[in-house]
This record gives structure tokens, sequence and C-alpha cells, in this order.
């Protein structure tokens, strides 16, 4: 997918989060990372239409985040932070069929879909549990099989390996490298995007450094001074 910046500024009152940006993503795997503070969610929620840009405008394959929001926000999924939070139904299984349902499919054709995608993340035993019982990776992967059934071109992670242990983190890592949609990872685990194409280097709200992963995170060293 085509995603585009064209001078999209993001503001709260007199806070700049994101300065004006005008960039052209097509990549299928685009690394963000920053300090805290830096602007890597607010360019993460403008893709998604999460938040709507101050001025400037961001499309998706020519389709504008505000204008054409509701088919716009069709093309993303997003997983957040605390993908726990995402989570709203009380049982995997049914909170995976929730987007399904909305389509107005038949009862068969939604188990087909919710087997599929659990199957595909390979949380088939996860299905009847419920979200509380669940470890962190294990949360990342029922939002990402959630988010997934709806088939949106691009999925927006959060930060997705934040606090998971060793074992999580490789589970997660695996499901991210074999996404067949395009993915946006903000992360502050450098080792998740050192091998991407492209990666965006966010400082006070504005692109410090756009270019392969190795030399980002060289760039986000010297910003960081350490
Ligand atoms: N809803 C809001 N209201 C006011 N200021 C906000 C809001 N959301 C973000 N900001 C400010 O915008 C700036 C960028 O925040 P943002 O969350 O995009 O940074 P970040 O790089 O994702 O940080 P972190 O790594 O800590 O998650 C920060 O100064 C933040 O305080």
């Amino acid at each position: 997918m085509h995603i585009r910046f064209d001078q999209a500024e993001l503001r709260f009152g007199d806070r700049v989060a994101l300065k004006a940006l005008s960039l052209s993503l097509t990549e299928q795997r685009v690394g963000v990372i920053g300090l805290n503070g830096s602007g890597k969610t607010s360019f993460a929620r403008l893709i998604a239409g999460l938040a709507k840009p101050t001025s400037g405008r961001v499309t998706l394959d020519d389709l504008n985040t505000v204008t054409d929001e509701k088919a716009a926000r069709a093309k993303t999924g997003f997983i957040f932070q605390n993908p726990g939070h995402q989570i709203i139904l009380p049982v995997i299984r049914e909170d995976i069929a929730l987007g399904p349902k909305s389509q107005g499919l038949t009862a068969p054709e939604i188990d087909r879909l919710v087997d599929e995608a659990l199957a595909r993340f390979g949380i088939r035993d996860l299905a009847a549990r419920r979200p509380h019982e669940l470890s962190g990776g294990e949360l990342q992967l029922a939002a990402l099989a959630a988010v997934c059934v709806n088939r949106p071109d691009v999925v927006i992670f959060d930060e997705p390996t934040n606090q998971l242990d060793l074992k999580n983190r490789a589970r997660v890592k695996a499901a991210i490298d074999g996404l067949a949609e395009q993915a946006v990872v903000i992360s502050h685990d450098l080792d998740l995007v050192s091998d991407f194409g492209r990666v965006l280097v966010f400082h006070d709200g504005v692109l410090a450094f756009d270019g392969a992963g190795q030399d980002a995170i060289a760039r986000y060293r010297e910003i960081a001074g350490c």
C-alpha cells in the first residue's frame, strides 16, 4: 500500500507532536524508532486515522484519512501498546469473530474465518480462553488475529515486544516477520527492526533520519548520546 504524508502536522494546543511531514512509504516493512515523546505514536495514529492531521493530509492509496475516513480505516489494523485493552469480548474466539460478524457473514463463514485466523498465528489453543488469562505475547497474537481477520492492507504495531520475555518476544517477532500484510512497527526493541529496509527515526516531532535499519539505529544512538 502507498502511505503518503503531505505536509501533515499534528498539534495539541501549543504542543507540536509531529511537525509538518511529507513522506511516501510503499515498503512491506517500515520501522519507527526514537526517544520517548519524539512523535512515533502520533505518526502511527495519523496513518490509522485515529488522529486527524491539524494541517496537511495523510492518504492511503489515495484515500484521505479524513474525507474518506471509513474506507481508509478499513485498510489499517492497529495493535496497541496494551493489546489486552483492545480485546473487548470475554472469550478470544468471540473477539476475533467481531469483525466478520459486523460484515453480515453467515455463522459457518464466520467460524471458518476465525479458525483460519487462530491457525495462522498458532493460537488455536487460546480460542476458549479469557484475555486476563493470557501472557503478554499471547495477547499480542490474539489481537493480531482479531485485526488480520478483517484483511487490512497494513498492520501498525506500537511497541509489540514491550515487556515480553525472550520466548514471547521470539514468537511475536516470528509473527511479524511472517505477515503477508505491510507492517509499520514502532519499537524501542531495536533488534526487531534492524533488518528492515526502511526505518524512520523521529526526534522532537521531526523526521531526523529515513533509511536502512542499521543506519537508522546508528543515527538514533547519536541522538540518544549512547
Ligand atoms: N493527546 C495528547 N495531548 C497532548 N499532548 C500529546 C498527546 N498525545 C501526544 N502528545 C505529546 O506529543 C508528543 C509526541 O508524543 P508521542 O506519543 O507521539 O511520542 P512517542 O514517540 O510515541 O513516545 P513514547 O516512546 O513515549 O511512546 C509528546 O510530547 C506528547 O506529550
